[in-house]
């Protein structure tokens, strides 16, 4: 739908929302001290059964590195490490802000990222965000009962993919398709709370669909990188199961525009979408743990020009 012309592109979902948060949104001050227009609760639909992927095409989106994060976290990391070691900068302001905030020393991004890559130690101690994501989804955290009452934390936790995975195969109208990244009991631990939270799945004719629930979502950033990777993974867990892709449901509840983010407005808006990439998935490997970078191609891909934004920390 709306590739042809007949239909309006389902990038306009987009577009719309950031209009409507922009000229709607109350104005407020957010943790970051940058400030932002708000709206709270929004829906997007994008079919995905062709092979589209949506990867937004009023700006340049760098799908690479956000494709690289994508499978960082299926490989249950929580440290930077591996990100830097390829080039993804996008996690290193958190970090960096508690380590000169700490020690209090001005380190430039670029030297704290080389000593991340070459001190192991260094890496270890600074490099390492909590258990955001990854740690979540692959190994959360099981306790169980000792005879004096305490708990004692099991070698291997929870391995929620491995379970999202099992399920889709053996039981794929359960309504229990879940995977959840909001672990209430660690949330003080980590450098930021999930935003992409909760991802819920669905299965009509061998047909795979998603709903993503994004609890707080920015806009002139995170959005695209979001959507691309909830789409990419459902095209992942298609492939791996067997099944077609359906439909990705994005659901935001706090949806932002920061204010220093006007370029959304003054440039983005007044461009018209072009048709959306497909995803091309080379390989089936026997487990979704082991896809490569090297695995996906994205093809047809003809954005209009980058647009520069600063990320609030
Ligand atoms: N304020 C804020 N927005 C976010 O989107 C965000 C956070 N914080 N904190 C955690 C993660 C990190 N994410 C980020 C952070 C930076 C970029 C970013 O700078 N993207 C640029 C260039 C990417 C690159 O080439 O390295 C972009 O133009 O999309 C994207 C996502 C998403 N998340
Ligand atoms: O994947 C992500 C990660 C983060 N964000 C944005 C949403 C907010 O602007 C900040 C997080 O701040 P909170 O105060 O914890 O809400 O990062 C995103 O859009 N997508």
């Amino acid at each position: 739908m709306g590739q042809d012309g007949s239909a309006r592109h389902p990038e306009h979902q987009y577009l719309d929302l950031v209009r409507r948060v922009w000229e709607e949104g109350s104005t407020r001050i957010d943790r970051t001290g940058v400030g932002t227009r708000a709206l709270f609760g929004a829906t997007m639909r994008f079919d995905l059964s062709d092979g589209t992927v949506p990867l937004l095409t009023t700006k340049r989106v760098f799908w690479k590195p956000a494709l690289r994060e994508l499978l960082w976290f299926l490989s249950g990391s929580r440290n930077i490490r591996p990100l830097v070691a390829d080039g993804v900068h996008i996690w290193t302001d958190w970090p960096l802000a508690k380590y000169r905030q700490q020690t209090g020393e001005a380190i430039s991004a670029e030297d704290f990222e080389l000593r991340i890559i070459t001190d192991d130690a260094f890496a270890e101690r600074w490099g390492d965000l909590g258990p955001v994501y990854g740690a979540q989804w692959r190994n959360w955290p099981r306790y169980t009962p000792t005879p004096d009452g305490q708990f004692t934390r099991e070698p291997h936790g929870h391995d929620q993919i491995s379970t999202l995975v099992h399920q889709l195969q053996s039981n794929p109208h359960s309504r229990r398709l879940i995977f959840s990244g909001w672990n209430v009991a660690e949330i003080d631990q980590m450098a930021l709370p999930p935003c992409h939270m909760t991802y819920q799945y669905f299965v009509e004719d061998k047909r795979l669909s998603c709903i993503l629930y994004q609890r707080s979502c920015d806009l002139g950033l995170g959005f695209a990188f979001n959507i691309f990777e909830a789409s990419v993974l459902l095209h992942m867990l298609a492939k791996q199961c067997k099944m077609l892709p359906g439909e990705m449901v994005w659901m935001g509840a706090d949806c932002h525009a920061y204010l220093n983010h006007e370029a959304l407005i003054t440039t983005q808006l007044q461009r018209d979408p072009r048709p959306f990439p497909k995803l091309h998935i080379t390989r089936t490997p026997d487990s979704i743990f082991e896809y490569k970078f090297d695995d996906f191609v994205v093809e047809g891909y003809d954005p209009h020009p980058a647009i520069k934004l600063p990320v609030a920390v």
